[in-house]
């Protein structure tokens, strides 16, 4: 079985961070394995207080991970500050893992700072370079590149800025434009598009979480980028299509459609 990391914070309400990734990981099959760098306490409605872990025992989960067992694929989530990322970047460098997807997450749906807004230019500068692709929304990549984002073309001018930064890949995400849902790839040569329509939804929580885990699922399991990409894309419409109703807010997707279907356990 491959063996898929997520270093994340957790959100108590199960539909983003640590709880969403490791519900993506056991949709494709792979063995979930977790760094917890927060703990948040959040629900649909907004983040009501953050705890971050201490950088020795962030550096420890992931040394007790690395020493111990092969991992396939990494997704790096909420890092909340400067010193938490320079931690998970000395370990990294260390260990080397191959399949690395960057979430760059900065602000939660509700609008609070997930990330220290001083760390911002510290995840572009440690994290990037050790990632094979980044997957910013459009307000992280208008953060990241001073750019203001509203059409495909604008997108793609984003994208290549962000690769001059250093990114090997840059998958900026439409989840955030007005029309179609359309996902903008970068390799430094050629661009490459996933268009969905858009679902008409407000059970959009822990969208960028599920497709960044559900990419370093496929990456494991032995897909090339653009495949890792298009079958994440896939899974994410239908865990949107099929999200769920829960709390009074923005609610979660749905991780196990297709196999709850398929065991015959929905309708
Ligand atoms: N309403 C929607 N309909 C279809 N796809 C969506 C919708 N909202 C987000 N997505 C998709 O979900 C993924 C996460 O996107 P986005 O919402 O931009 O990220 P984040 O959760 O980081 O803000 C992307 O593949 C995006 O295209
Ligand atoms: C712990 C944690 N990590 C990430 C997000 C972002 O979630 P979204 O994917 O909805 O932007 C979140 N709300 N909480």
């Amino acid at each position: 079985m491959k063996k898929v990391l997520t270093i994340a914070g957790s959100d108590c309400s199960g539909g983003a961070g640590i709880q969403a990734d490791l519900k993506t990981f056991s949709a494709h099959g792979v063995f979930g394995m977790s760094v917890i760098t927060a703990v948040t306490a959040q629900n649909t409605q907004g983040v009501f207080a953050v705890q971050d872990i201490s950088r020795e025992v962030i550096a420890k989960q992931i040394k007790a991970i690395f020493d111990d067992i092969e991992v396939d694929g990494v997704k790096i989530g909420m890092v909340s500050q400067v010193e938490i990322i320079q931690t998970i970047a000395e370990e990294l460098r260390r260990y080397q893992p191959q399949m690395v997807v960057l979430d760059p997450v900065m602000v939660s749906k509700s609008g609070y700072h997930l990330l220290n807004q001083k760390a911002e230019t510290t995840l572009v500068k440690e994290l990037l370079p050790l990632a094979l692709v980044v997957t910013p929304n459009i307000p992280e990549a208008e953060v990241i590149t001073s750019l203001r984002i509203k059409t495909i073309p604008e997108m793609e001018e984003a994208a290549r800025e962000i690769y001059q930064m250093g990114a090997k890949n840059v998958l900026l995400k439409g989840g955030h434009l007005e029309e179609d849902s359309i996902d903008v790839l970068y390799d430094g040569q050629e661009f490459s598009y996933y268009p969905s329509p858009r679902i008409a939804t407000k059970n959009t929580h822990g969208t960028g979480c599920t497709l960044s885990s559900a990419i370093a699922s496929n990456l494991a399991l032995g897909h090339d980028l653009k495949e890792a990409i298009a079958l994440a894309k896939d899974y994410i419409t239908v865990a949107i299509e099929h999200s769920l109703a829960i709390g009074k807010g923005v609610g979660p997707t749905h991780h196990f459609y297709t196999l709850y279907k398929k065991a015959g356990l929905i309708e």
